[in-house]
Order: structure tokens, then sequence, then C-alpha cells
């Protein structure tokens, strides 16, 4: 496998309502990226354009050291996957069947039956989301954490060395958060995926990320080691709040400073 699995050089986008301007970026072969920033400030559209879903007006996205548009869009699904935001509506399907989604790109014309590759991707997918138990469910009746992991079974079952995971915990109380995280990091760490996903929790990103990305307005803000990038400046500078940042053995703590105080009782 190539030393670069993902660089984004110089990309930028003007869609009218908003721009992506001077976009150049790395993403760390095999390890976790975080991309943080503000609401509207351009992390899926960034996430959008390396799958080719949106076409830049210049710049280029490498995959493997390659341009992305050298790649059919079937290649290039066999090298990089996204999981959108869980806003986005789901068939009506049993976790298999949504599963089975994944090899879409692997499918000839005419031959819709799963290969024996097929098969071992799939069942190697549930087993790695803990789904087995759940295989014959309707998507519709799992709670928001299952269906979680059901999509990133789906995303899984793709086979590729690069996962886009579009606020993968959003919707999810603390203890389904981590649980998120906590597979995604076995998976990183086993698999040597390339992970880069979108959080809005910058404890979370900061613990679980070995990069991190900061856009704001349509630019690269800030980038680097999680540690190093979080700062109270920094916190300042990409969301404009005051606060401090702390470490205890190792994971970041953010404290605001417009302190909000724990309610007294009545
Ligand atoms: N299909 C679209 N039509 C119109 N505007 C869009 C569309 N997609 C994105 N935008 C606008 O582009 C800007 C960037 O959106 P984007 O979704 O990339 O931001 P984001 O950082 O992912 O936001 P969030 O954290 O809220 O998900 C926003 O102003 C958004 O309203």
């Amino acid at each position: 496998m190539n030393a670069k699995a993902l660089e984004l050089k110089d990309i930028s986008l003007n869609r009218g309502y908003f721009r992506l301007q001077g976009i150049n970026a790395e993403f760390p072969p095999g390890r976790i990226t975080a991309v943080v920033g503000p609401n509207g400030s351009g992390k899926s559209t960034l996430l959008r354009t390396m799958t080719r879903l949106i076409g830049v007006d210049s710049g280029e996205v490498l995959i493997h050291e390659k341009p992305a548009s050298a790649f059919s869009p079937r290649q290039l699904a066999q090298h990089i996957s996204m999981l959108p935001q869980a806003k986005d509506s789901m068939p009506d399907l049993t976790v298999r069947e949504l599963v089975s989604y994944g090899r879409a790109p692997y499918k000839k014309l005419f031959h819709q039956r799963h290969t024996k590759e097929d098969k071992r991707a799939i069942d190697f997918a549930i087993e790695a989301t803990c789904m087995s138990k759940h295989v014959e469910r309707l998507y519709y009746t799992l709670s928001g954490g299952e269906q979680q992991r059901a999509r990133i079974a789906m995303a899984l079952a793709q086979g590729t060395d690069i996962l886009l995971l579009d606020e993968p915990t959003t919707y999810l109380d603390i203890a389904h958060q981590l649980e998120i995280l906590n597979m995604l990091k076995r998976i990183n760490e086993h698999m040597g995926i390339t992970i880069v996903m979108v959080l809005h929790d910058l404890q979370q990103a900061a613990a679980y990320g070995h990069h991190m990305i900061a856009m704001k307005r349509g630019i690269i803000a800030a980038a680097g080691h999680p540690s190093a990038l979080l700062t109270p400046a920094f916190l300042k500078e990409i969301y404009d709040i005051d606060a401090k940042v702390m470490f205890i053995d190792g994971y970041p703590l953010i404290i605001p400073m417009a302190g909000i105080q724990i309610q007294e009782e009545l």
C-alpha cells in the first residue's frame, strides 16, 4: 500500500452559497483523522469532494498518489467508502440486506449473486460491528446505536482501505458514542484502515484522532496533532469561545469560561 493514502491538493470550489478555498491536506495512512469545525464550515462538503460526490473547480484529490479523477466510480468505491450523516434515510431492509449493499462496487452486470468474497466481507463486517444477533431484523426496528453500527457495517463490507464518516456519533448517548468510537479505533488498529471522521465533540476528536483538522468558513484553519492543537487560542480562533483546556490522564477536558454552573436544587 502507498505511503500516502489520501491527499487534497489546492482544492477550491464555489457553489455560490458556499466556497471551499485552497484546501491542502494529508491524511496519515492507517491512522484516524478527526475533522472539526463550526456548523456550516464545510466539513461534509469536504468529505463529499473526496468521494467525488461533489466535483471541484480546481485542485486534486489524490488516492494512493493517483488523481481520484483517474478512477472509475466503481474503482473509487473499492478504495474509499463514506458513511453520510445519519439524517439521510435508509430503505426498509434487514441488517444483512443493508450490509450487502456495501458489495455493490464489486457486482458485475447481470451477476447479482454473492461471491465467496462478498460473503466473507459481509460476515466480517457484521462480526466486527457486533451485529450478528441482529442480522435478520429490519433496520428501522433497531435502536439508534444499533442503526449506526449497521451503517458502519455496510461501509466496512465495501472492503475499502479508506473510510470517511460524517458525524458517526450524532444522536447517540455517551455510552453508545464511546461504543462506536472504540469500535472504530479497534477496526483502525486491526485493519490499518485510514479513517477520516467528522466529530463535533472536541474532546472525543482529540482523544480518538491521531491527527486533527479544523475547518472554518471553507478553509482549513488549523491542522496537527490533537494535543498540540487543542489550546484556548484554538478554541477562540475556531469557535470564538473562551475556555480552558486540561489533559487528565491524556484525555482532554474543555472548560468553558463563561461559566455555566450546575443549578442549585429548588
Ligand atoms: N445542497 C446544498 N444546497 C445548498 N446549500 C448547501 C448544500 N449543501 C451544503 N450547503 C451549504 O454549504 C455550507 C457548508 O455545509 P456543510 O454541510 O459542508 O457544513 P458542515 O461543516 O458539515 O456543517 P454541520 O456541522 O452543520 O453539518 C453551509 O452553509 C450549507 O448550508
